[in-house]
């Protein structure tokens, strides 16, 4: 890769020890012209992403959690800048739902390969959103897994959290307003999508995102009782991990640019992972908004043969 390429590293991100995993990503990226600038408490990531805009760089590359992810993301938007992913955090949400290899090596590897793409952003009340914004049942899972409960059990933390909020589950009247028509209803949890990684199973109704349709999915979840509840969310796993589109009478979802949602009584919305306030919410596509490195479409290929790393492993050419 030509030019000049800033990483971006967030030294308390994941439970990894940060001054291997730098040194890792130095060796494994010798190859680029690298200015490394670490973040800290005061100088985050999203700081230094826009400076390196400013700068004029070929190309970002950060490494953290989601935060220092969507961080740098929402710098670079509308850029055409290049974001490089090598995700170091708990949950990984936005690598997983990219699907960008989690293992630095991985992550490394599909930067050095240089194919990019670019995949629609949206904007939520103004501010940018990378991945989703949760109404209501995932809002209330996010700010139940605390930093604590991350650090011990990791991504259980959110499941943990998941399965404490059922207990309290709770009902709202919902109005939404799409490119096309105005419905209402009463759900437990409205999950708006630009791109989720099968983990934010409240976002699962249609399975199968498509990352630069430059449409959002808006899922909605409306069990009228816990045992529901609990089957509903086993389906929607089960939908993200078949590919095949959820088809309860209690799951609904609908496809649109544009999204405008008012609750009664108002909810807590989340988005990217963050708490931003409460209902009403304008969310809207915007569509080709991030250029991404990504794997290669021929790095998708499923693999057909491993044999590296079997003890005492010869393999001799027939001809
Ligand atoms: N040097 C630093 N010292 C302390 N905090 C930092 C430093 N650099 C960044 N931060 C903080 O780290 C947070 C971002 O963390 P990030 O999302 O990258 O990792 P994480 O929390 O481990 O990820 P996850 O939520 O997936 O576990 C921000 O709140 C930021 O202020």
């Amino acid at each position: 890769m030509p030019g000049s390429v800033r990483l971006i590293f967030n030294p308390v991100a994941g439970q990894g020890d940060p001054d291997q995993e730098l040194a890792l990503i130095k060796t494994l990226l010798a190859d680029l012209n690298l200015e490394v600038c670490v973040t800290s408490k005061e100088i985050g990531a999203d700081a230094l992403a826009e400076e390196a805009v400013q700068q004029g760089v070929d190309a970002v590359i950060a490494s953290g959690g989601d935060g220092t992810l969507s961080a740098a993301a929402k710098a670079l938007m509308g850029t055409g800048i290049p974001l490089g992913v090598i995700a170091r955090g708990t949950a990984n949400a936005f690598a997983n739902a990219l699907e960008i290899p989690t293992t630095i090596e991985g992550a490394c590897k599909t930067i050095l390969h240089q194919y990019t793409q670019k995949i629609d952003i949206a904007s939520c009340n103004g501010q940018p959103m990378v991945l989703l914004a949760g109404i209501g049942f995932e809002a209330e899972t996010v700010e139940k897994a605390n930093r604590e409960a991350k650090n011990r059990f990791g991504i259980l933390a959110y499941v943990l959290a998941g399965l404490r909020q059922l207990r309290d589950m709770e009902q709202f009247e919902a109005e939404v307003e799409t490119d096309d028509k105005v419905i209402s209803f009463s759900a437990s949890a409205l999950t708006v999508a630009n791109a989720a990684p099968a983990t934010s199973v409240l976002a699962q109704g249609p399975s199968g995102l498509v990352v630069d349709d430059g449409l959002l999915d808006l899922t909605i979840v409306a069990p009228t009782n816990r045992a529901s509840a609990i089957t509903a969310t086993y389906h929607l796993f089960q939908s993200a991990i078949s590919g095949n589109p959820s088809d309860r009478d209690d799951i609904g979802y609908v496809r649109s640019r544009r999204f405008k949602v008012t609750t009664h009584p108002p909810q807590k919305v989340v988005l990217d992972g963050e708490m931003i306030g409460t209902t009403p919410v304008d969310i809207e596509c915007i569509p080709a908004g991030l250029t991404v490195f990504l794997p290669s479409p021929n790095e998708d290929a499923i693999a057909t043969e491993k044999l590296d790393g079997l003890p005492d492993l010869v393999i001799e050419s027939k001809d």
